[in-house]
């Protein structure tokens, strides 16, 4: 398959790497000095049991350069979706499909008002990957699994093509019958983990080892999977008990990348997280005073150093 990605950090360059060991075209859109050092010297996967390096089929800032493609990529940090978005435009024909990755429960409705209907899917990622230093990206822990579909989880041959690209190149995309499920399923236990672990500047150890830290942790994913269901989405009626389930089995040094990027001092997500849960719980008619809480404590910081 002729693959773009639109851009090459934490999420766009793991698959990269692993498409294009796969023997797919996989087009890595970057920029500055990460650019310059996957053309120099390849894009690297620094994971956690061995280092992979390839030469992607075409590295280069300008969409225009590649021309249409089967998929697009999509992941880059939410305050950069729009202009990504209209930057790739020269990418996308009638059956591209674009698959979003970003955090939050938003992003496939703010392309949508970029793009064709058509071309839009949606996604959820868990993994744990960051750009360590120009053309190198780390990943932490082994996890990794890219769940996406048609908006409308209809079934569909790109999607179909798409899953089995990334399942053959040794990475999982498992099939889903509700997209919409498992991107707030995500959300639930993200706004959780961003939130506490950002503001609480601590790991997940912490957050399942000091109690009030856990309650805080419980408060968040009971009210945004309130606000979800308020929302109409199908959340699993335990939800709440499997995320704080789910946090205990992390790998207890994990924190969000919410808490990595205030560490570093770069713009926070968080709009699109805890901002993201109070502005949708507004909206539903519930109160997220948690959430509300997480989101002013971070403020100061959003637009980093
Ligand atoms: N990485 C992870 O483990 C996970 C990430 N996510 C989510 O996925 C999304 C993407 O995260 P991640 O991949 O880690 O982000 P990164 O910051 O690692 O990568 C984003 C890249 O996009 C580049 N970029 C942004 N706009 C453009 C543009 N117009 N043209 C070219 N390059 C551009 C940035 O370059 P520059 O630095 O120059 O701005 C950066 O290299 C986020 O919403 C994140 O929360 C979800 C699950 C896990
Ligand atoms: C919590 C984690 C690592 C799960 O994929 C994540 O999404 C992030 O930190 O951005």
């Amino acid at each position: 398959m002729r693959i773009a990605t639109m851009a090459t950090g934490g999420i766009g360059g793991f698959l990269a790497v692993r498409l294009t060991n796969a023997g797919h075209q996989v087009a890595t859109i970057a920029r500055g000095s990460h650019l310059a050092a996957i053309r120099d010297k390849g894009l690297t996967l620094d994971g956690p049991s061995d280092l992979e390096v390839v030469r992607p089929w075409i590295a280069t800032d300008d969409p225009a350069e590649v021309g249409e493609v089967d998929a697009i990529i999509f992941g880059v940090k939410g305050d950069a979706l729009e202009d990504a978005a209209r930057a790739y435009l020269p990418m996308i024909g009638s059956q591209t499909v674009v698959i979003p990755f970003l955090n939050g429960v938003e992003a496939a409705n703010r392309l949508l008002e970029i793009l064709p209907e058509q071309n839009v899917a949606n996604g959820t990622a868990q993994v744990s990957t960051t750009i360590a230093s120009p053309g190198v990206i780390k990943q932490t822990g082994e996890f990794n699994v890219f769940t996406f579909a048609e908006r409308d989880s209809r079934p569909s041959e790109r999607i179909d093509a798409m899953r089995k690209a990334i399942n053959e190149a040794g990475s999982s995309a498992p099939e889903t019958d509700d997209i919409e499920r498992d991107v707030w399923s995500k959300f639930v236990l993200f706004s959780a983990v961003s939130g506490v672990t950002a503001a609480g500047r601590c790991t997940v150890n912490e957050i399942v080892n000091i109690p009030e830290l856990g309650a805080l942790f419980r408060r968040v994913v009971s009210e945004t999977a309130a606000i979800g269901r308020a929302m109409g989405v199908a959340l699993a009626p335990d939800i709440e008990e499997k995320t704080w389930a789910m946090a205990n089995r992390l790998p207890p040094a994990m924190r969000a990348s919410t808490a990595i990027d205030l560490e570093k001092g770069l713009p926070l997500e968080v709009e699109w997280i805890s901002g993201a849960a109070a502005r949708l719980a507004a909206k539903a008619g519930k109160s997220a005073p948690a959430n509300e809480t997480l989101y002013a404590i971070l403020l100061p910081h959003i637009s980093g150093r």
